[in-house]
């Protein structure tokens, strides 16, 4: 597993390797400072104190403090370089990992919950950081620490050295057995943060249905028993390194006694100093943190394996569509003719086709209403275009180019869908509109916003285009939403048009309103109107009536009724 982390994780920490290898080099030099300290300890207690000479303390006394001051400077500079390497790493991983999920078809995130989602890409994150990055250092500086004073120790007396080591095994039994309960306890807590982070992004961005319901109580209670599984696992954790401290502390209490019993009989026999028993009995003073620290590593490997397996699940998913090597972006200008041949599809989870032989052709420029019953597979058609999905059979064209031949990103750049929930983001109007075309200037922005009949209501808000939309722009009507999102897509200016129930929700005096806007959006622009309500759709529009698949989609394209395009006058 840990082996599997590194493999996967290592090529990460490329450029901030250099600074964890600073920051483990001051660890080290801190550490051969307290050696040194410890050492001149000795020779006060000896040479000063024994001898009661004070004429001698004067040297080891300031070399000392000297030490002292190094020994700070390299604690410090180690911490924060260590630090400083460790947030970088993080910044990088973390990027990789939210780049990697911008590449996943939005299947993926219709099976998974947001929440636990943002868990991993924050917490999970985190703690692999604790093992790959800073945990790798405080492993390495540990053992060179272990090491560094287990020599001292055994150059001052390699006989009561050996007593020490002789214990060493029980360290690392006792580590092992928690180790490996430890390992379920944090399996269990990573996952219960995500499942609370995700009750609580559900049930907050729900706000309004979770009042509207009275449901505040029910939320208030799955949020608490999501917090009781997340405490118990965290009970687990902190009953195993509570108690870990303990057991590590007892075995080193024997080995102390045993020394101390040891030395004390190699004094009077002549054999040890004082200073010398002092200073060997502070080496291990040192010693056994460090190996009480190695014990702890295991732990904190147990729980970034934890997370580490949970970002790892979220690296292995696969888009559900990608480029093909010969995918090409668009090349010149793109009338934007639609075809659909003979086009199948059957969604990956179900065994039942969406839709079947589906074959109709927009011509650049054209409107084609898509009507039919709910579930039809109505939408499911913009998702094909907009490739979230691939036809199982047949083939979808653009301009005569196959759209697996085209590249995502330059078929989506020829492509604006404006859906039933138009998602805008917290921002203002003036980024909301801009979303459209990155690095528009303020003035396409109110050209695009007076075209959608959205500049005079945004100039009444409080801080006209700079006044922020609220969450997902929910300070605004439905209408008002849906004019920003027309003039997103009037600046954003492609060729096709999907518009999938665009006057959804909205009452007939707003859908009115937004009509003639719309129809300034929708001219000179290929477009597949998707919807129910055949009132508003233009007078000319060729119609496509999808009905749910039995054998074969019954497709009928036909002109409209000119009862029908009356009305939508
Ligand atoms: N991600 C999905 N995974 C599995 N099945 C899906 C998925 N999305 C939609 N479906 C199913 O595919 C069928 C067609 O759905 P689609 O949303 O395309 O219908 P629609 O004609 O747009 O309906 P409506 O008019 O109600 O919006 C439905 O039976 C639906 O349950």
């Amino acid at each position: 597993m840990i082996r599997k982390t590194f493999a996967e994780f290592w090529p990460d920490t490329r450029g901030v390797r250099r600074l964890f290898v600073i920051g483990g080099v001051l660890a080290i030099v801190a550490a051969l400072c307290e050696v040194a300290a410890i050492g001149l300890f000795a020779v006060i207690t000896d040479e000063v104190l024994a001898r009661q000479d004070l004429g001698a303390f004067w040297t080891p006394a300031l070399s000392w403090l000297g030490l002292a001051v190094v020994a700070g400077l390299a604690a410090f500079g180690g911490a924060y370089i260590t630090a400083l390497a460790a947030e970088r790493f993080l910044l990088k991983l973390r990027d990789r990992v939210f780049a990697h999920v911008q590449t996943l078809t939005p299947d993926f995130f219709n099976n998974r919950r947001l929440g636990d989602l943002m868990a991993r890409l924050t917490d999970d994150i985190e703690a692999i950081e604790t093992l790959v990055g800073s945990g790798l250092v405080k492993a390495f500086t540990t053992v060179i620490s272990v090491i560094v004073f287990s020599t001292a120790a055994f150059i001052v007396r390699w006989d009561l050295a050996l007593i020490t080591f002789a214990l060493i095994p029980g360290f690392i039994i006792i580590s092992k057995l928690f180790a490996a309960k430890f390992r379920g306890a944090a399996a269990r807590e990573r996952q219960s943060n995500g499942m609370m982070n995700s009750v609580i992004e559900e049930s907050l961005s729900n706000q309004t249905l979770v009042q509207a319901h009275n449901r505040q109580e029910a939320e208030a209670g799955h949020l608490h028993r999501q917090g009781e599984t997340w405490l118990r696992a965290n009970m687990s954790q902190a009953w195993l390194s509570g108690l870990y401290g303990p057991a590590v502390q007892v075995l080193e209490t024997i080995c102390m006694i045993v020394i101390l019993g040891f030395g004390a009989w190699e004094i009077t026999a002549g054999r040890l100093t004082i200073g010398g028993l002092l200073a060997f009995a502070a080496y291990l003073a040192f010693l056994y943190p460090a190996v009480q620290n190695l014990g702890e590593l295991a732990l904190n490997v147990s729980e970034a394996a934890a997370g580490s397996d949970r970002v790892m699940e979220v690296l292995k998913a696969r888009p559900g569509v990608t480029d093909s090597p010969a995918a090409r972006p668009l090349a010149g200008p793109v009338p934007g003719r639609i075809t659909f041949e003979q086009v199948g599809f059957t969604y990956p989870n179900r065994t039942r086709p969406t839709l079947a032989g589906l074959t109709f052709t927009v011509e650049p420029g054209q409107t084609i209403v898509c009507t039919g019953p709910s579930g039809a597979g109505k939408s499911t058609l913009a998702k094909l275009l907009l490739r979230f999905y691939e036809p199982t059979t047949g083939r979808i064209l653009l301009d005569g180019t196959d759209i697996r031949d085209i590249t995502s990103a330059s078929l989506r750049d020829h492509i604006t869908i404006l859906q039933q929930e138009n998602l805008l983001f917290s921002g203002t109007a003036r980024d909301n509109i801009a979303y459209g075309k990155p690095g528009a200037s303020f003035e396409e922005v109110v050209a695009a916003a007076k075209l959608a009949d959205a500049h005079d209501f945004i100039n009444r808000l409080p801080d006209k285009y700079d006044t922020p939309l609220g969450q997902r722009g929910r300070l605004l009507s439905g209408g008002q939403l849906q004019r920003i999102a027309i003039a997103r897509a009037l600046l954003r200016n492609a060729p096709v048009l999907v518009l999938d129930e665009p006057m959804t929700g909205l009452d007939a005096a707003t859908a009115a309103r937004v009509l003639e806007p719309m129809r300034r959006l929708m001219e000179g622009r290929t477009t597949i109107l998707i919807t129910h309500d055949l009132r508003h759709v233009p007078p000319d529009a060729a119609m496509i009536v999808l009905e749910p698949v039995r054998r074969s989609n019954r497709i009928r394209l036909k002109h409209m009724p000119p009862a029908l395009s009356r009305l939508g006058r």
